[in-house]
């Protein structure tokens, strides 16, 4: 099946309403028959209702008679205000306590903590369900239930994955709409894997597209384990997956493994005739994690990473595991189509941590003549090996949560382009005429404006309009640039993966690895200075290995070997070749060296350049630099230049002597190949 480009009708009339209100009495009763004959969903609905108590509950469809109703509640109740100056758009101030991901408050609940590893937050899952227990239960008295059954990627793909997220806040529900494949089609496909389950026998659909792969996976890793590599680790990790894989066929033959399984509740009840809040949430906030039974429940917030759980707990935390345990890759990294003047199109996945620019690469504009770039996603990829033996991507999502401060049309004009409609801004700033505002929008801010405080602003207030990290969510297919190949099911083949942080200082501007355990060595040491995308200290510097550091669902050690062995199940030239970027590099003065943005089109250049074998590369001890970059009729002084695409030997040895700090959190579960390259590391900087 292909799925047709989701673009709302925008204009619903009142006699569509009216039909609606029909189909949806004010109160439905827990008991009345659900729309589903998926009986393990219908009863795993039924009881959640039962522990939360709401007062409705109702399965979303959505349609866009539905995504009208809710935005007009959503309007009545105060959290948005509907924009006078862009299409079926919408404005939220979130509580002032709840802007960002909460990473503290994030727990992994493996059966056993080692399995969670040393960079998550753990707790015993037996401990967090009794909590559980005592926080959900109630917790959405007085309000609506919404049961929301969503697909992550096209409908019906070989890679996409199907969830259900049963939430108490519409600000979700219409959130979810944008952001995934939601509703009536999801839940047909959900149906459709029970029935072929139950007339399967115990393996069922889902499992048996992935046999073959996994039986080919396994028999990789079977000889790579002869091979006599880390064999120990290696065998542990076999036997943990086996575990694994067979856990998930008994979920399967009971109908629990057909879905993913998410609960959310923004954990403020109401008490009879008291009144809501435009952004309900509690000071109490829990973003948890099982693994092994695929479940996700979030407590508390109501913010974008914490509550739409398609996004970083499914498809990022929880399906980590999933492709650990089936050999895929789930990541955090953006997909963009790279089309040089002449010559074929490259695809280019990068990550990034939150806030260092994937959104920005992915709509880039690229400033040198004759090269184009399209977008296919801007956050997330899932990555499998295709029948020809590559590595094919898929954008799990439908729509961009993007970082609007910094957003403009000299940055990214082809985001600023897709939201011209049918979009939700969350604590921007709202102009006098009905429009929203962010720093980096326009060069010279209105005169003035309401904050995301709600406060008057004008630009003598000293306080930025919007907070740093307010974001829009905004469909993918308003994209200027989305590409036309970006639902296709079977994905997209990678060339080539960038790695990259925010690096004040010491890493280049490109650097190429020197093989893929090498690219795999430089994705491990990322480090980035933080960004306002979680809550804490802005700009610390901090390990971020692949940018996945918040987003890992197991151990990270396991994580790299996972890598590893991905990488030696595979034809080596059919691998993507791995680079490390950085377009952070700052002078002693504070300034940034490289102008960025569209500008990074010509690193992305050279990149294509070097896959097909036309640009020379010079030998450092990182790894390849560029012996020369297209820099035309670009305003960069020698000495910037030279800066930009150097190593120096001392602050590397001073870099490299903080490696095995990094490695021994890890202990036993660091494979053995990254230790190797860390001594090559040395060596060649000797
Ligand atoms: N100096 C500089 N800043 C950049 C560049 N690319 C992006 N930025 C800024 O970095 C911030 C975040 O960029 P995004 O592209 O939204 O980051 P992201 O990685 O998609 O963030 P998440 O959505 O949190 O995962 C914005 O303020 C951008 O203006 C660049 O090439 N140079
Ligand atoms: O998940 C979020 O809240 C936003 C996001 O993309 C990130 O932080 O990487
Ligand atoms: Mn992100």
């Amino acid at each position: 099946m292909v799925y047709a480009n989701w673009l709302p009708r925008l204009f619903v009339t009142d006699d569509d309403l009216a039909r609606d209100k029909r189909s949806h009495p004010v109160s439905i009763s827990v008991e009345i028959s659900s729309p589903t004959d998926h009986a393990e969903l219908a009863a795993w609905v039924r009881e959640i209702a039962e522990l939360t108590k709401p007062d409705r509950v109702e399965w979303c469809d959505g349609s866009e008679v539905e995504w009208t109703r809710l935005t007009n509640l959503l309007v009545e109740q105060g959290t948005f205000k509907r924009l006078a100056k862009r299409i079926n758009s919408f404005y939220a101030a979130s509580d002032p306590s709840d802007v960002a991901r909460v990473e503290d408050r994030t727990f992994i609940c493996s059966e056993r903590r080692e399995d969670a590893g040393p960079t998550n937050n753990w707790i015993d899952p037996g401990e967090m369900r009794e909590t559980f227990a005592e926080l959900f239960d109630g917790c959405m008295r007085g309000r609506t239930m919404y049961v929301v059954p969503f697909c992550m990627g096209p409908l019906g793909g070989n890679i996409s994955q199907l969830g259900v997220e049963i939430t108490d806040s519409p600000y979700v529900v219409v959130s979810m709409r944008i952001m995934t494949r939601m509703g009536t089609e999801a839940l047909r496909l959900i149906e459709e894997r029970g029935a072929a389950r139950q007339a399967g026998g115990s393996e069922g659909r889902a499992s048996e597209g992935l046999s073959k792969r996994d039986h080919e996976y396994g028999a990789a890793r079977q000889a790579g384990g002869s091979e006599g590599r880390a064999s120990d680790g290696l065998s542990k990790r076999d036997h943990e997956h086996g575990a694994a894989r067979k856990a998930r066929g008994e979920r399967h033959s009971d109908g629990q493994g057909d879905f993913v399984k998410a609960v959310h509740s923004v954990g403020a009840p109401l008490e009879p005739g008291q009144a809501d809040v435009p952004w309900p949430c509690n000071q109490t906030k829990y973003i948890s994690h099982f693994p092994e039974t695929r479940e996700i429940w979030s407590y508390g917030s109501g913010y974008g990473g914490n509550a739409l759980l398609g996004k970083k707990c499914y498809a990022l935390r929880i399906a980590s595991v999933m492709a650990r345990d089936e050999g895929w890759l789930a990541e955090h990294m953006l997909i963009l189509k790279l089309t040089p003047p002449k010559g074929e199109a490259r695809y280019v996945a990068a990550a990034f941590p939150s806030a260092c620019g994937k959104t920005n690469l992915a709509m880039l504009r690229p400033t040198i003549p004759g090269w184009k770039v399209e977008t296919i996603g801007d956050d997330i990829a899932w990555m499998r090996f295709g029948p020809d033996g590559r590595l094919y991507a898929i954008n799990p999502e439908a729509g961009f949560f993007g970082v609007a401060p910094g957003t403009g049309e000299t940055t990214n004009a082809n985001a600023v382009a897709t939201l011209w409609g049918n979009s939700i801004f969350t604590n921007v700033a709202l102009t006098d005429d009905g429009d929203v505002w962010w720093e980096g929008l326009t060069d010279e801010p209105p005169a003035h404006l309401t904050d995301w405080k709600g406060r008057s602003w004008t630009p003598e207030s000293g306080e930025p309009a919007a907070h740093p990290n307010a974001r829009f969510t905004t469909p993918a297919a308003q994209c200027p640039t989305i590409a036309p190949e970006w639902q296709d099911p079977a994905g997209v083949p990678i060339s080539a993966i960038l790695f990259g942080g925010r690096r004040a200082t010491a890493v280049p501007l490109v650097t190429e690895s020197l093989s893929w355990q090498h690219g795999i060595f430089l994705g491990a040491n990322v480090a980035s200075e933080k960004t306002a995308a979680a809550e804490g200290r802005v700009g610390e510097l901090r390990r971020d290995p692949f940018a996945m550091l918040p987003f890992c669902g197991y151990n990270m050690g396991d994580y790299f070997g996972h890598w590893i062995e991905i990488g030696q199940s595979a034809d080596p030239a059919k691998l993507p070749r791995i680079y490390y970027v950085n377009w952070f590099r700052k002078d002693a003065s504070g300034r940034f060296v490289w102008p960025g943005f569209g500008e990074n089109s010509r690193v992305l250049k050279w990149i294509v350049e070097r896959l097909n074998g036309e640009a020379d590369a010079v030998a450092s001890p990182i790894g390849n630099l560029p012996a020369r970059l297209d820099t035309d009729g670009l305003d960069l002084s020698e000495q910037d230049l030279e800066l930009l695409l150097s190593v120096d030997p001392e602050v590397w040895r001073e870099e490299a002597a903080l490696i095995p700090g990094h490695f021994e959190t890890f202990g036993d579960h660091m494979p053995k190949e990254l230790w190797d390259e860390y001594h090559a590391l040395v060596k060649r900087l000797a």
